[in-house]
């Protein structure tokens, strides 16, 4: 609750203007009764003046009543909107601040259904807060009030229906949230797996994997059906139980005063009365059951995203230091990495020294540590023992802007953003100017197809990049990687979808244009290193082999077993 309450600070007036339309809108339903009982009351007198007097009085209430509603549904929208406007907006700016540890914690999937779903129900239980609050008990405890003085004698009445209700409500809206429940972590699996089956429409088509994949989904969606007809089928139960109550409750009523009618004619307004405040009184539970229901999915959400606003980044950065230029020199000093909740160590006591400029190759079979080696460069994630250092200092002491701008990473699975080449390639540098894109679009090889669009630069990338080729998308990665000219630049199998001209191309404008960049390059083959200054050979997570290509073919047996197959593989190719 503390939590809301912060976030609810800033609209303050808007929640007063909320509470005191919904007290002036209860006010005016819990008088309603009473005028109408004087109305009735003046028919049965004849009183012709006094029921015009009263029945302006009762549309009077009445439109009170009604504006009063929809001034609080105004305000409490107001509120409901901007505090989840706020909380979704610190919600993603903490997350833009997570490491990439602790987005791996969470899952990116995870993370944005917290952004989106639960953000949603909290945005709905303020909004119920602010309409229903104040009215249950205001109407409650006034209906209740004001029905024993319009007939005392019948408190009883009230009483029993109270307890009847109170008893029904508590047994099915407590199987009612259990079922909400349930069905919303239905709804979230029928997402994903629908998500799932459309981003990976290429597989499922050329796997023929539509029947298995419908199979999944309606499996799902049956049981999503069977949940909806219990929840409908309780519904059924619940609405005429509380009909029920409600008729025998007024049977009762009037069958207890019915005789003193004949002896006191106003008894019938009175009944009306009456009848009308033990309804409201039913609301007013049916209400209050209805908004713990709501109140316990929404407190859940409240948790799940107090729980990212609770974490912090396990990463610090040392931002007291100066921001420097940093020559690029990289050492690995017995180096223990685990990867957060794993049992083992992905890399064992590894130690190496790149020297600014130089070409560093990594190579080693799948799954040896390669890709986890280089993320410690940009501090993905810190080493569990040992140091990793950049120009003799200590990572945990750069400042992050300098480490930012320092080092460049190229993955594989080439990431591009919606919007158009020249976006793009300005994250890799903000005030990029069209000799630099062209610069960069150079080394990358990657001119040629972009100044054959007729808006070059400027042509769009469309949502997932759907516009481009594999190869393309890594010429463009590639550019964006180069564009900033970093002091130290990471590789990490981001030319395996070109052909092996322009891998050669590429290796080449690197050598010659970024002459001064330390470049990791994380190969499968040993052909793509094979000009590096220092090849590092991994195997399960060790280094087994450092040297250039001359002295580990010389001597390292593991690499010359790895050099020999490959060898072997491509004469066989070239012969077949
Ligand atoms: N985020 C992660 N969480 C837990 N384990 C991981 C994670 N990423 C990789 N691993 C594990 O660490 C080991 C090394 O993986 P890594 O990706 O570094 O290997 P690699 O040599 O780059 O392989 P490849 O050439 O196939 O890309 C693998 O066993 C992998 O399962």
């Amino acid at each position: 609750m503390g939590f809301l309450v912060k976030f609810a600070k800033k609209y303050r007036l808007d929640i007063f203007w909320a509470f005191i339309s919904i007290a002036v809108m209860t006010g005016s339903a819990l008088w309603q009764p009473k005028l109408l009982q004087k109305v009735m009351e003046a028919i049965i007198k004849n009183d012709s003046n006094q029921v015009d007097k009263l029945g302006f009085q009762l549309i009077l209430i009445a439109v009170i009543g009604l504006v009063g509603g929809a001034i609080n549904t105004i305000f409490a929208a107001k509120v409901a909107q901007g505090m989840a406007a706020d909380i979704r907006e610190k919600t993603y700016r903490k997350i833009q601040d997570f490491s990439y540890a602790n987005i791996e914690k969470f899952s990116a999937g995870n993370l944005v259904v917290r952004l989106t779903n639960d953000i949603t129900q909290i945005q709905n239980l303020v909004m119920m807060f602010l309409q229903s609050l104040l009215r249950i008990p205001i109407l409650f405890i006034g209906s209740f009030i004001l029905a024993i003085m319009t007939l005392p004698k019948l408190w009883w009445i009230i009483i029993v229906m109270v307890i009847l209700i109170v008893f029904v409500s508590g047994l099915s809206f407590g199987r009612m949230g259990r079922y909400f429940g349930k069905m919303q972590k239905m709804i979230d699996r029928v997402n994903t797996l629908a998500k799932e089956n459309l981003m990976g429409v290429r597989v499922v088509k050329s796997f023929v994997q539509e029947d298995n994949e419908i199979k999944r989904f309606t499996t799902t969606s049956d049981e999503m059906r069977d949940l909806n007809i219990v929840i409908g089928n309780l519904f059924a139960i619940i609405v005429p139980a509380f009909m029920l109550i409600a008729n025998v409750a007024i049977a009762a009523s009037i069958y207890f005063v019915g005789n003193m009618v004949d002896t006191d004619p106003s008894t019938l307004a009175a009944v009306t009365s009456f009848v009308n405040y033990m309804m409201q009184i039913m609301m007013a539970i049916i209400i209050g059951g209805m908004m713990s229901t709501f109140a316990s999915r929404g407190l859940v959400s409240v948790g799940r995203i107090k729980e990212i606003l609770a974490t912090t980044n396990d990463l610090n950065y040392n931002n007291a230091a100066p921001v420097t230029e940093l020559t690029g020199k990289v050492e690995f000093n017995h180096v223990d990495f685990t990867y957060p909740g794993d049992d083992e160590a992905t890399l064992h006591d590894i130690s190496f020294t790149a020297e600014p400029g130089q070409m560093i190759g990594v190579v080693g079979g799948t799954g040896s540590g390669k890709s986890t080696l280089v993320q410690l460069i940009p501090r993905l994630f810190d080493p569990t023992a040992g140091t990793v250092k950049i120009d003799d200092i200590d990572l945990k002491d750069v400042n992050e802007k300098s480490l930012r701008k320092a080092v460049s990473f190229v993955l594989q699975r080439a990431v591009l953003f919606s919007g158009t080449i020249a976006d793009n390639l300005r994250q890799g540098k903000k005030d990029a100017t069209l000799a630099d894109m062209q610069r960069a679009a150079r080394i990358a090889q990657a001119a040629e197809f972009i100044e054959k669009y007729p808006d070059t630069y400027d042509a769009p990338v469309e949502e997932r990049s759907s516009n481009f080729s594999g190869g393309q998308k890594q010429r463009l990665s590639i550019a964006r990687g180069v564009i900033g000219n970093p002091k130290i630049l990471i590789l990490d199998d981001s030319t395996s979808a070109l052909d092996a001209k322009s891998e050669k191309l590429v290796k080449q404008a690197l050598d010659t244009e970024l002459k001064d960049t330390t470049t990791f390059v994380i190969a499968e083959k040993i052909a793509s290193v094979i000009n590096a200054d220092k090849i590092i050979v991994l195997d399960e997570g060790r280094v087994v082999g450092e040297g250039s290509h001359a002295e580990l073919v010389a001597h390292n047996k593991f690499y010359q077993e790895i050099y020999q197959t490959q060898k072997a593989k491509e004469t066989t190719k070239e012969v077949q």
